[in-house]
C-alpha cells in the first residue's frame, strides 16, 4: 500500500459474540485501520475537505459497530470495510479487529482482512 491514513487501537464497546451470555453484555473491540488514500492533495491544500478525515471515520465506524451488534468478528469487519468503501470512497484497506477479552489465556484474538488492492 502506498499513501495511507492510519487509525490504531480504536476502542469500541459493543454487544458482540455467538454465545447467549455475550448478547447480554458489552465487550471491547480494538480496531486498526490502514486506509489507502492519496495524501498529496491535502498535503498541498492544507484543507481537511481534501483529506480522509480520521475523526469522521472513527466516529462512523464506532456508530456502525454499536448499532449492528454482530455475532462474529468476520461480520463486523466486512460491514466496516463496506462502509469505508461506500461512504468514504476508500479504494483499498487493511482492517485488523481484535477482541482482547475473548480467550483468557491469550493476550488477544482477532482477524485481519484486506479489501481492494491493498
Ligand atoms: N473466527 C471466529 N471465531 C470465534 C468468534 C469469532 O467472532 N470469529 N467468536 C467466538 C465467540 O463469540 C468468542 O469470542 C467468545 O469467547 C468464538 N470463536
Amino acid at each position: 500500500m502506498a499513501d495511507c491514513v492510519l487509525i490504531e487501537g480504536l476502542a469500541v464497546e459493543t454487544v458482540i459474540g455467538v454465545y447467549a451470555w455475550e448478547r447480554e453484555v458489552t465487550q471491547r473491540l480494538l480496531i486498526d485501520l490502514e486506509l489507502g488514500w492519496d495524501n498529496r492533495k491535502p498535503g498541498h491544500s492544507d484543507r481537511v475537505e481534501d483529506a480522509l478525515d480520521y475523526a469522521a471515520v472513527s466516529e462512523r465506524v464506532t456508530e456502525c459497530l454499536q448499532s449492528m451488534q454482530p455475532q462474529l468478528l468476520e461480520r463486523a469487519a466486512e460491514a466496516v470495510a463496506e462502509l469505508l468503501m461506500n461512504e468514504f470512497g476508500v479504494a483499498r484497506l487493511i482492517l485488523t479487529l481484535r477482541k482482547p477479552g475473548a480467550v483468557p489465556a491469550a493476550r488477544s484474538v482477532g482477524i485481519r482482512i484486506e479489501r481492494g488492492n491493498a
